[in-house]
C-alpha cells in the first residue's frame, strides 16, 4: 500500500497519482489487481449506485456499507472514505463521535471533507486525534444547491486567490491530501505548486499531482450524463446491456438452460419415483 510518505514523494518526483472511486466489492477488488494508487468511497455513490438525485441524501450508514465492502475487497491500497452531508459540521463531540464511526468502521486510511472556512476545524480536530483528512476543494457537491448547480469554480483572480489561501490553509490544518473538483487548469498548477501535499485533480487539468474519477464514468456504467470533465475507457454499460438481452432471449427461445446446467437423478431413483417410490 502506498503510504502518504510514498504519496507525497510521488509529487516531488512528478510521477502521477492515479485515484479512482470504488463502491464495492468486487470494484475495489479489480481496482487494486490493476495497482491504482487511491480508492475513493465517495458520496457520489448516492448519484451513481443509489439513484439519488444529488449527494446531500447520503448517510454514514450509506458510507459504512459501502467503505466495508471496498475495504474487504482491496486491504493493501489506501482508501479514502468520504463524510457525507452535514455530518463534520456542529459541534466537536458530535463531529468526532461520527468521523471516529466511520474511520473505524470502514477501516479507512483517511477521511474526505468538502470546504475550507468553518472546516478546516474539523480537519485540525480530525488529524488532531489521530485521522488522516483529505480536504477536497473547488466544486463542492453537497454544496450546490447554495453554489447553484456543478459549475466550475475559481475563474476570477478573486475566485482563484481565495481557492489558493484555501488550500495553503487545509495543509496547516494538517490535510494529508486535497482533491480539486471543476478549477481551470492554470489554477490547479498554482495550487500544486503552493503546498507541499499531494493535488488530486477531477475537471482540474492534467496540472495536479494526481486525478480521480468516478467508476461508473470511467467505464461508462449506468444511463447518467457524463460530466464534461469525465472520459469514459470502456463501455461497460454497453456489454452490460447485450449481456441481459441475450440471457432474455435464451430464456425465451429455449436455448438457456442447456443440458450442461442440468442436474440429473440417478436411473434407479428416476425409476423408485415412476413405481411410486418406496412400498
Ligand atoms: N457521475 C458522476 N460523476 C462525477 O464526477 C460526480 C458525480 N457523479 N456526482 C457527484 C459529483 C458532482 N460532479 C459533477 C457533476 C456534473 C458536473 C457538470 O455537469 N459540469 C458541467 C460544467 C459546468 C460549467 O461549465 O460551469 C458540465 O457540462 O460538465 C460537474 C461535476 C462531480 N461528481
Ligand atoms: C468526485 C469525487 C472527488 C468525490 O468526492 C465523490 O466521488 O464523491
Ligand atoms: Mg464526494
Amino acid at each position: 500500500m502506498k503510504t502518504i510518505t510514498e504519496l507525497k514523494r510521488m509529487k516531488t518526483e512528478g510521477s502521477k497519482i492515479v485515484m479512482m472511486t470504488a463502491y464495492d466489492y468486487p470494484t475495489a477488488a479489480f481496482a487494486e489487481k490493476s495497482d491504482v494508487d487511491l480508492l475513493l468511497v465517495g458520496d457520489s455513490l448516492g448519484m451513481v449506485v443509489l439513484g439519488y438525485p444529488s449527494t446531500v441524501y447520503v448517510t454514514s450508514e450509506d458510507m459504512i456499507h459501502h467503505g466495508k465492502a471496498v475495504r474487504r475487497g482491496a486491504r493493501d491500497t489506501f482508501l479514502v472514505v468520504d463524510l457525507p452531508f452535514g455530518t463534520f459540521r456542529g459541534s466537536q463531540d458530535r463531529i468526532l463521535t461520527e468521523a471516529i464511526r466511520v474511520f473505524q468502521e470502514t477501516g479507512a486510511d483517511a477521511l474526505k471533507v468538502e470546504g475550507a472556512d468553518e472546516v478546516l476545524d474539523t480537519i485540525q480536530l480530525l488529524t488532531s486525534t489521530g485521522i488522516p483528512v483529505v480536504a477536497h476543494l473547488g466544486l463542492l457537491p453537497q454544496s450546490a444547491s447554495v453554489i447553484g448547480g456543478y459549475k466550475v469554480q475559481g475563474k476570477t483572480a478573486d475566485a482563484a486567490r481565495k481557492l489558493l489561501d484555501d488550500a495553503k490553509l487545509c495543509e496547516q490544518a494538517g490535510a494529508c491530501m486535497i482533491v480539486v473538483e471543476c478549477i481551470p487548469h492554470q489554477l490547479t498548477a498554482q495550487l500544486a505548486a503552493a503546498v507541499s501535499i499531494p493535488v488530486i485533480g477531477i475537471g482540474a487539468g492534467a496540472e495536479a499531482d494526481g486525478q480521480v474519477l468516478v467508476f461508473h464514468d470511467l467505464v461508462k456504467y449506468g444511463d447518467h450524463r457524463l460530466p464534461k470533465f469525465a472520459e469514459s475507457f470502456s463501455d461497460a454499460g454497453a456489454v452490460i446491456q447485450d449481456g441481459i438481452r441475450s440471457y432474455t432471449n435464451a430464456v425465451r427461445t429455449g436455448t438457456f438452460p442447456g443440458k450442461q446446467h442440468h442436474f440429473t437423478m440417478k436411473e434407479e431413483e428416476l425409476m423408485n419415483l415412476y413405481g411410486g417410490g418406496s412400498q
